[in-house]
Formats: structure tokens, sequence, C-alpha cells
């Protein structure tokens, strides 16, 4: 199976390296020249996955003409750019594989939804889970849902995708296995505001568990499946993200949390915090489900700077106490 891989971030590139990983051809679409000629002449992503040697199987162009011909397109720039790239293409009867995490604004669709609109003659499946891309690239263990409603075309896929580090788990619940991703970027943004205003490890777990009691009563709401919420793409991921600093968006809530405004931080950076485009959008489909996701209220507030983290705290810790099963 032939792959083609669309963004040449440090997600596409890692995965276009798994891809590669036995020997086979694969060709990476990157928007920006300068990423194509150092993937083909150095044999490096200097922008988006610097210091990780990439396999000579890889081949990247800025033509997604060229990605004719391909058997499977893995799809991962980011959730905004979705419907505008898979407008550029045919991929009549080729899966598309999409592995970016977030809701399209305006639409407030899951990127799973654009692409059916986008595409409708073409198989989805959906990889999510936690992922380092520069963890993934230098070939370190990791796990992740591989979720695709036609089970037999959701195995091939992952048998021609996993390694003995990487190591897909199948799903059929596409819609559950979006909704963790695109959920968990939001509140990894709240956690990074804990550590940089310094509030301490029981806060970073409290937020990480009722976060978590918010993603699951959206993802409910959604018609995702508890099992996909509390597996590798929901909790899983989620664990990761709010962990480290290495995650864009947990170091974007880290600076808000300094006293750094969104606008700035954004500024300062090239690659991609999702959590902030779904923030709003993931707010306006919680009120419009009815569902209740204070913490993800609390990012937006932030974001668009319309309260401070300290009075977003403690409007928080004032809510009315309430049992934890709600
Ligand atoms: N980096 C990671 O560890 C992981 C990232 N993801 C997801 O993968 C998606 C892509 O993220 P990264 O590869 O990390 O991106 P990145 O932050 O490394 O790079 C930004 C990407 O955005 C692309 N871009 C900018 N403007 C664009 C436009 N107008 N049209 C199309 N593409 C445009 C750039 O070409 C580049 O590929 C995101 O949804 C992210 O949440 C998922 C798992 C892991
Ligand atoms: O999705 C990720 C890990 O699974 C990457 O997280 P960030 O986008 O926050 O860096």
């Amino acid at each position: 199976m032939k792959i083609g891989v669309i963004g040449g971030g440090a997600w596409g590139t890692a995965l276009a390296q798994v891809a590669a990983a036995g020997g086979d051809p694969v060709l990476l679409w990157a928007l920006e020249p300068d990423v194509v000629e150092a993937v083909n002449t150095a044999r490096e992503n200097p922008v988006y996955l610097a210091g990780v040697p990439l396999s000579p199987a890889i081949r990247a162009t800025t033509r997604l003409a060229d990605l004719q011909g391909c058997e499977a397109l893995l799809v991962v720039t980011p959730a905004q750019h979705v419907r505008k790239i898979l407008s550029g293409i045919d991929a009549s009867g080729v899966p598309l594989v999409l592995c970016a995490k977030g809701i399209e604004a305006g639409s407030r669709k899951l990127v799973s939804e654009v692409a059916e609109e986008v595409q409708p003659d073409a198989a989805i499946a959906v990889i999510s889970g936690p992922t380092f891309a520069h963890e993934v690239a230098k070939g370190l263990p990791t796990a992740v849902t591989l979720a695709c409603a036609d089970e037999a075309l959701g195995a091939s896929l992952a048998s021609r995708l996993a390694r003995p580090n990487f190591r897909p788990y199948a799903s059929t619940d596409v819609i559950g296995s979006e909704i963790g991703g695109a959920v968990k970027n939001v509140l990894a943004i709240a956690c990074g505001v804990v550590e940089g205003r310094g509030l301490g490890l029981n806060a970073r777990s409290a937020l990480i568990a009722r976060g978590f009691a918010e993603m699951t009563r959206f993802g409910l709401a959604k018609g995702a499946r508890v099992e996909t919420l509390s597996g590798l793409s929901g909790l899983g991921d989620l664990v990761l993200t709010c962990s480290s600093t290495q995650s864009r968006n947990f170091s974007l809530g880290k600076g808000l949390g300094e006293g750094r405004g969104a606008a700035e931080l954004m500024a300062d950076r090239r690659t991609i915090a999702e959590g902030a485009f779904t923030a709003p959008v993931l707010q306006e489909a919680a009120r419009a489900t009815g569902v209740d996701m204070p913490v993800v209220d609390a990012v937006c507030a932030l974001l668009d700077g319309s309260a401070s983290a300290d009075t977003i705290v403690s409007a928080l810790l004032a809510r009315p106490l309430r049992p934890e099963g709600r």
C-alpha cells in the first residue's frame, strides 16, 4: 500500500517516518518549499522536526497532484486547513486517514465530518492517541487508536502502519476517537495555566480528572463510546498532553498562567497549538448540546482576555459543591 502524507509539520513528518520504516516509498506533501527541499536533500525537516534523521524512502513534494497513485492518504494538516486541502485533491476510492486534532470553526464539524462532506466517496479512518511527534519519529514505543467504521479496512491500515514500537489499536468509533483528541488540547491549555501560576500537582490532577468528566459528558452527548473516551485517544492523550511542556497546548497555557497574552504567545510560534482554535468552537458546540464544560469556558475567557487567570481559578473553586459523577 503506497502511502501519501499530506502535511509536513512535526506529526506528518513523524508519520511519514513510521510509514517508511519498512523501506516502502512514502510521498510527503508539504506547504513550504524549504521543508520539501530539506527533506529531499538533507533528509531532515529542520523547520518542524529538527534533529531527527529521516528515512531515504521519504520523498517530499509541494504539488498535491503528485499524490495521485497513492493507495492511502494520511491527512495531517491542522484541522482548520483540512477542508481547503481536501478540496484540492482527487481522493475517490482512496482511504483518508485523518490525523489532525480539532473542530472546524464556523461549521463546528469534526475533521471526519468535514472530510465526508468534501470527499463523499472516500473511506475515512482516524489515527489519534498519546503521540509526541519527536518520540514517534525516533522510534520510541507508542500506541494509538486507529478508528474506521469498515473493520477490514481498519485492519489493513493497521497492519500497514504497525511497527514493533508503533502499535495501532483498532476501533470503529471514529467520532469518539476524534472528540478525545480535540477536547484534550483545550484541557492541556488549562493544565499549563496551573503550572504557570504554580498551583501545584494536586490541582493539576484535579483538573485532569474534572476535565475528563467534561470530555466524557460532551463525548457521550455526541455519540462517542465510553471505552473510546477512556482509551488511548481520550484519557491516554489527555494525561500525556497535560503533563509536559513538550506539548504546545500545555506550554501556551503555561505562558498564559505566567501573565502573558494569548496574541503575543501565538505570534511567537510557527507551530500549531490546536486547542486555541478549538476552544471557542468547542464552547459553542457544548452550549448548543446543553453540556456544561466549565474548564473549557475558563480557557476561552483566558484566550479572549476577558478574565485574568486568578479570577478564573477563583471562580472555578467557588462553583457549588456537587456529586462527583455529575
Ligand atoms: N506534533 C504532534 O506531536 C502531534 C500533532 N497532532 C496534530 O497534527 C496536526 C498537525 O500538527 P503538527 O504536524 O504538529 O503541525 P506543526 O505545528 O508541526 O506545523 C504546522 C503545520 O501547519 C501547516 N500549515 C500552516 N498553514 C497552512 C495552510 N494554510 N494550509 C495547510 N497547512 C498549513 C504547516 O505547513 C505545517 O505542516 C494538528 O492537528 C495536531 O494537533 C497530532 C498528534 C501529535
Ligand atoms: O497531540 C499531541 C500529543 O498526542 C501533541 O500535543 P500538542 O499539540 O499540545 O503539542
